[in-house]
């Protein structure tokens, strides 16, 4: 079984254990639920938008402990304050050392707030809902392309948006018309290889009208200046900026760099 096999086995376990302990009624229920969503979209497409989707990550299956002891208010605070575009925040426990602890504190920021999970069941998306979230994923090697359109539908019903990402060609077809946002995965879930070019092939396969991102791997200016060249809006970034010593401070002296070299 590949990581992702495993993770989404994992997942799939922890949902039903989830749904036992609160039903929707009870997620609907939360002060948080009722909050307004705020726009990924709108974000990305503001004309000075620096486009960086900046990521608050523990650890992760491809690197292990990152920053065990990160501080999430500290953390995410700093990305708001120095220009990023929305906040992601992995909340599984088991794989990446999130929680919804995590993503709750990191709401009380003014910018969108993504949801970074494996969603197999659209409970899982009341459950963004109810922290608090304005975003979520749906990994398109998780779901079936009809999984893809009902989840997305679904978030929508919420008022939230959803990424659909992929990272491979035989995926494109997971596109409908409720994902509106298209995140290309450089790292391949599986082999943990990352391959720029490939996700730049596959943008030019996407449907002109859809918002694409691009996601892993990202740790140079002259990525994001790549990427930008070939229609990318958003760059989604973690580990470059979860290993350095002081996260605020290389993340503020990156997006510095960022608007220098534009
Ligand atoms: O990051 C991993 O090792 C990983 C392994 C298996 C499934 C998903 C994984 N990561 C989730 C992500 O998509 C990344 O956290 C996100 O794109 C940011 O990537 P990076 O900048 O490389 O941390």
């Amino acid at each position: 079984m590949n990581i992702l096999d495993t993770i989404v086995a994992h997942k799939k376990i922890e949902v039903t254990d989830r749904k036992a302990q609160a039903s929707v009624k009870q997620l609907e229920a939360k002060p948080a639920f009722a909050l307004p969503v705020r726009s990924l979209s709108d974000s990305l497409l503001k004309p000075d938008s620096t486009g960086i989707i900046a990521e608050f990550k523990r650890k992760s299956p491809s690197k292990g402990f990152i920053k065990q002891d990160a501080n999430v208010t500290q953390i995410t605070s700093a990305y708001t304050r120095c220009g990023a575009a929305c906040l992601s925040v992995l909340t599984d426990e088991n794989f990446f050392g999130g929680s919804d602890a995590d993503l709750i504190e990191a709401r009380t920021n003014d910018i969108p707030v993504l949801r970074k999970d494996f969603i197999v069941d659209e409970y899982q998306i009341s459950e963004a809902k109810s922290i608090g979230a304005d975003v979520v994923l749906l990994i398109a090697a998780c779901l079936t392309p009809a999984e893809v359109k009902h989840l997305a539908e679904f978030a929508t019903s919420l008022g939230l948006q959803a990424i659909l990402e992929l990272h491979a060609e035989e995926e494109l077809e997971h596109i409908c018309d409720a994902t509106k946002i298209v995140g290309i995965n450089n790292r391949d879930l599986k082999t943990f290889n990352v391959d720029i070019e490939r996700s730049l092939r596959m943008a030019e396969q996407l449907p002109a009208d859809k918002i694409k991102i691009a996601e892993s791997g990202i740790d140079k200016i002259e990525d994001i200046l790549l990427f930008k060249q070939n229609g990318f809006k958003g760059f989604l970034i973690g580990e470059y900026f979860m290993k350095q010593p002081d996260t605020p401070a290389a993340f503020q002296s990156f997006v510095e760099q960022l608007k220098a070299a534009e």
